[in-house]
């Protein structure tokens, strides 16, 4: 199955460590470092570490486009970008060490252009056929259509391959409310994006199940809903399971929802069955969040790690 991820905004996330963040004061940074990211590439990263061959493309600014370039060589992932005159966004992480948390600052990006997306949409077909699978996913620049997602959406599905959507508000939204021509084989939102989608809150368990119920009813193979620190819901016409992270040590949160998303498409790739699926889905998650960047440990530590992990049928 050839597996390819589409990310049409990616970043380099400067993550900068603080003792304490406190909003509105002067702080003196830890420490800072840089990962070429974004959430297709990410996806990608944590696919080639586990040993699946895997193509990338999307849209690069060519004026910092070597940290990329670097990375995907060193992965042996298939690197075919398209180049624009720009530079890529640089996202900020700021990471207060005494908390642990992360506040996301996620800039706008670059502006592409309709014969920037063509160039994309022809790489995207020429990277899949029948029995593919495509992972689009993250942000869409703002001057692209909303439905720039729908679109490639429903051209992938008419040619056979199957596509893995993580997107958030309006690009989310629209291709749900597009058609089931459109509408992807799986989807990861987190609980904020799910409630967006709803416009109600979802405080508990049974509300985000009733809406992923509502989701996979309307011709979702598969709704995945990540839950960060509670770990993540999967309904599919298989049932609703949910799955509870083992005892994980956090390095960084940064890219553990695109980790999740490579697990389920590792898991998609082998046909396994929704509950071993989403073992190895909060398998992919956690082995990550050990590890700054978008790194797996090795295939018997994240295995071992996926044997520890319990998943409960929901009713
Ligand atoms: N603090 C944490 N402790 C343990 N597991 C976590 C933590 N944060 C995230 N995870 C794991 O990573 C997955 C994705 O995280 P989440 O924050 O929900 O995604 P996103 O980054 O897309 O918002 C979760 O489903 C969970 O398995
Ligand atoms: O495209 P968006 O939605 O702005 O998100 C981009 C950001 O998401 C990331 O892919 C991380 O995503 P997750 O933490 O949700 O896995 C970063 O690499 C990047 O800065």
């Amino acid at each position: 199955m050839r597996l390819v991820t589409l990310t049409l905004n990616p970043a380099i996330d400067q993550t900068v460590t603080l003792d304490a963040l406190t909003p509105g004061s002067v702080h003196r940074a830890r420490s800072v470092w840089s990962d070429a990211g974004g959430k297709g590439v990410n996806v990608a990263c944590c696919l080639a570490d586990w040993g699946l061959s895997v193509a990338v493309t999307g849209v690069l600014g060519q004026d910092n486009a070597a940290p990329f370039a670097q990375l995907l060589a060193a992965k042996g992932i298939d690197d075919r970008f398209v180049w624009i005159p720009g530079e890529t966004r640089t996202n900020l992480k700021l990471l207060d060490a005494g908390s642990g948390e992360t506040t996301d600052i996620n800039l706008p990006g670059l502006d592409i252009g309709p014969s920037t997306i063509e160039a994309v949409r022809a790489v995207l077909a020429d990277l899949t056929g029948p029995g593919s699978l495509a992972v689009l996913a993250g942000s869409l620049p703002r001057s692209a259509p909303a439905d720039t997602y729908a679109r490639l959406t429903a051209e992938l599905k008419r040619r056979g391959v199957r596509v893995v959507l993580d997107a958030s508000g309006p690009a989310l939204a629209a291709t749900l409310a597009a058609g089931r021509d459109s509408l992807p084989d799986a989807i990861k939102p987190n609980r904020h994006e799910l409630e967006e989608w709803a416009g109600r809150p979802l405080p508990a368990i049974p509300d985000v199940l009733d809406a992923a119920r509502t989701l996979q009813r309307g011709g979702l193979t598969l709704v995945c809903v990540s839950l960060g620190a509670e770990g993540a819901l999967f309904v599919s016409s298989e049932g609703a399971f949910r799955a509870l992270p083992p005892p994980t040590r956090v390095a960084s949160t940064v890219g553990a929802g695109d980790a999740l998303v490579a697990g389920l498409v590792a898991g998609l790739h082998d046909g396994l069955p929704l509950p071993d699926l989403a073992r190895r889905a909060l398998a992919f998650a956690a082995g990550k969040l050990s590890r700054t960047g978008a790194n797996l440990p090795g295939r018997a530590e994240v295995e071992a790690i996926a044997g520890e992990i319990r998943v409960e049928p929901l009713g």
